[in-house]
């Protein structure tokens, strides 16, 4: 394997090369077909070698768009940084050989070192938001909000791609010998239900000391099956699911005086003809209807990290990305997530997932015109 270095200008050109490219949204039932009957390791390197690099492009280009205060936040160059690191070593495989073993072997290996590498970038992110904030305030916050759910979307998507190829081809183990990558093609719902929610409670009532129980209501009217499964990602599915239960156990225990009984969290599941449905019922005391935005905003979400935070922060608090993020994983294979408050009563809280996996595909951000517009500040 010859890599050729390549100089800053000559990155900074085919970015722009290949931010021309549109990414291709792939849907579940591709990603099933492709691990079970159609892909190989070389073909599945031949659309990577070339499909990684234009995702990249795409979101490396918002960046550059982004306002001089955004881009020139220490934490944010260093994500550029990381990016342009990865562009360069993916491109290096442009016309490399399919067919030889080493160039396959050495592909898969720089996937698991680019996923590594930026394994830390929504912390890194969550922490230039601060350095920004701390800087200008809370202005060019609506650019901010459209480039992170922009930029975030495109990470969870090239994860997707990158975490298939290694489990499909690498030396990673499935998590389940039924499991296509990380696809689940029988995800059982009611247990990741119950998984997420045993994990959110052992957090709340090591720091709460209680916990509300749970009640589960299951109703499936799209087929006969017992279990309630769907075609999905579980871990993508468990980390929405964790975060919901977090935010009602905390709502719930905090709006009631201490030694009370606490009103139970309901969680129906519901699978329909075209949607799969999880909503979340709690008595949490609820939330104004004027400020539910302000949960899935990056700017008021962003918390002190909870290393740094003083020692009382619930260990349920984050970086308060954990809303925003959620919604983003519910939208990235067409689904959703909603918050609906009763304010001085509680919180009802939707996950969407589509049933059918032809109708499950990538929700991509794609860098045009329209999308450029969107960072022209105002003259
Ligand atoms: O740090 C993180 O990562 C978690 C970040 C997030 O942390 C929160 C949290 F877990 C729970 C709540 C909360 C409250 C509350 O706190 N009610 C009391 C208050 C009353 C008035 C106002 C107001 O006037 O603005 C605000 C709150 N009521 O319902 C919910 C609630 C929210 C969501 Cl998204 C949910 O899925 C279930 C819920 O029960 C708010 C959070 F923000």
């Amino acid at each position: 394997m010859k890599f050729t270095v390549k100089s800053a200008q000559q990155v900074a050109r085919m970015v722009d090369v290949y931010s021309h490219y549109c990414p291709q949204p792939l849907s579940m039932q591709r990603f099933i077909d492709f691990g079970t009957k159609t892909g190989t390791e070389q073909s599945s390197f031949e659309f990577l070698r070339r499909e990684l690099p234009v995702r990249l492009a795409n979101i490396m280009m918002e960046m550059n768009q982004l306002p001089e205060p955004l881009l020139n936040v220490p934490s944010v160059t260093m994500v550029s940084n990381w990016y342009k690191k990865s562009f360069t070593e993916i491109i290096g495989f442009e016309n490399s050989d399919g067919k030889d073993l080493d160039t396959l072997s050495t592909f898969a290996d720089t996937l698991v070192v680019i996923r590594n590498r930026h394994a830390n970038v929504v912390e890194t992110m969550a922490q230039g938001v601060m350095e920004l904030k701390d800087r200008y305030g809370e202005e060019n916050m609506d650019t901010l909000q459209y480039f992170l759910n922009r930029f975030f979307t495109s990470r969870i998507s090239i994860r997707m791609l990158i975490n298939q190829h290694a489990l499909l081809y690498g030396s990673q183990l499935a998590n389940h010998p039924r499991h296509i990558g990380c696809i689940d093609p029988k995800c059982n719902v009611l247990e990741v239900v119950k998984d997420a929610y045993a994990n959110a409670r052992f957090l709340c009532e090591q720091y709460y000391l209680t916990a509300p129980e749970l009640e589960l209501i299951t109703h499936n009217t799209h087929d006969n099956e017992e279990d309630i499964s769907i075609v999905y990602v579980p871990s993508h599915l468990y980390h929405m699911l964790f975060e919901l239960f977090k935010n009602s156990l905390r709502a719930v225990v905090e709006n009631f005086p201490v030694d009370s009984t606490l009103p139970k969290l309901k969680v129906h599941i519901c699978k329909g003809k075209e949607d799969l449905t999880i909503k979340l019922c709690d008595q949490g005391g609820g939330i104004p209807y004027n400020n539910i935005n302000k949960l899935f905003e990056y700017m008021y979400s962003t918390a002190p990290s909870p290393s740094c935070a003083d020692s009382g922060s619930a260990p349920l608090a984050g970086y308060g990305y954990g809303l925003p993020l959620s919604r983003l994983y519910a939208q990235y294979f067409q689904g959703d997530l909603v918050v609906s408050s009763v304010d001085g009563f509680g919180t009802d809280a939707y996950i969407y997932l589509k049933v059918l996996s032809n109708e499950a595909n990538e929700c991509l951000p794609i860098y045009n015109k329209t999308s450029a517009r969107m960072y022209e500040t105002d003259v």
